[in-house]
């Protein structure tokens, strides 16, 4: 998919299991939204096939709507319409919604149940968002940044929300930026970067199952700017060095002894005297930085 020059999916291959809870994950741009617009018949692929559900989203629409719920990543509702108004009408365009109360009182949207959309804060409206994709029982929904904006109470409702539909039956699509979502709900993870997939398992599988950790060094005297840099060099390229601030530095790779010692040998050339040495489990961060060199959040 290519809007002007700018290539925004690039040959991107994933599939979906019926049931299961799938997170694709990138950094802004990647072309998380573009995908998931593409599999919900918002845009015609330019080349390539999507089928969600056995259907062609764009020419078998009709049949394929009915059957799946859409978060957007914004609006979706008119800005005048009252929250409970507006999850009324949608739950009025379905065969057999789910009852609206319920939705209401899961999400705790009762309090602004009568405030115009444009009103709401950007969390209620991502409540909002999210009890609209679902109230049509939809066999498939997806999600678009689910949590984004919504305080740490209104994130653990919408996990529990998404956990009970998935313990239902219901195979869910979502883009996050957060790692802990991704790890707390996804079944498998997608990692996209400029429009390409470039890793794909579960968060176990990614974060632990290749054998892979972070060690992280915490020093007493501020390191040289050079630090890593010089550190890097003397791992090699099975490794990633990255500074988290003046007195700690991040190493995301094989973390076994041999490693250890070059960390050790390294602080003994440098007159580096470590503070703690801690070995930790990847992230998906981790994960991201060590495949792309960067950081998930740029
Ligand atoms: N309508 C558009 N016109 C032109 N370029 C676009 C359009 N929509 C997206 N892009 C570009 O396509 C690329 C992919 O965008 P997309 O929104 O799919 O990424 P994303 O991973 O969802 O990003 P974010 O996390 O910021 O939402 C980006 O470079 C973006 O600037």
């Amino acid at each position: 998919m290519r809007y002007g020059d700018t290539v925004a999916v690039d040959g991107l291959s994933l599939e979906v299991a019926r049931g299961s809870v799938t997170a694709v994950l990138g950094p802004n741009g990647a072309g998380k939204t573009t995908t998931l617009e593409t599999c919900e018949g918002y845009r015609r692929p330019q080349r390539g096939t999507v089928r969600v559900l056995g259907l062609d989203p764009t020419a078998q629409r009709r049949d394929l709507l009915p059957r799946i719920g859409v978060m957007l990543q914004d609006g979706g509702a008119w800005s005048g319409v009252r929250a409970v108004e507006m999850l009324e009408h949608v739950a009025s365009l379905h065969a057999h919604p789910l009852p609206v109360p319920l939705l209401v009182e899961r999400l705790g949207l009762g309090s602004c149940g009568r405030t115009p959309y444009r009103r709401l804060s950007g969390g209620q409206q991502q409540r909002l968002g999210l009890a609209m994709a679902v109230v049509g029982r939809p066999e498939l929904v997806f999600v678009d940044e689910p949590t984004a904006g919504m305080d740490p109470q209104a994130r653990r409702d919408t996990w529990d929300l998404l956990e009970e539909m998935r313990a239902d039956g219901v195979t869910i699509v979502l883009t996050t930026h957060y790692m802990d979502e991704a790890e707390r709900l996804a079944d498998t993870v997608h990692v996209i970067d400029h429009g390409r997939l470039i890793a794909t398992g579960s968060p176990f599988e990614l974060t632990r199952g290749t054998g892979h950790s972070t060690i992280r060094l915490v020093v007493t005297e501020p390191f040289p700017p050079d630090a890593p840099a010089s550190l890097q060099l003397a791992l090699g390229v099975d490794t990633v060095v990255r500074a988290i601030n003046a007195h700690s530095l991040l190493i995301s790779g094989p973390a076994d002894a041999s490693t250890l010692a070059t960390v050790s040998a390294w602080c003994e050339q440098h007159g580096v005297l470590p503070e703690s040495l801690a070995l930790g489990q990847r992230t998906l961060e981790d994960v991201f930085l060590q495949i792309t060199g960067r950081e998930l959040a740029t």
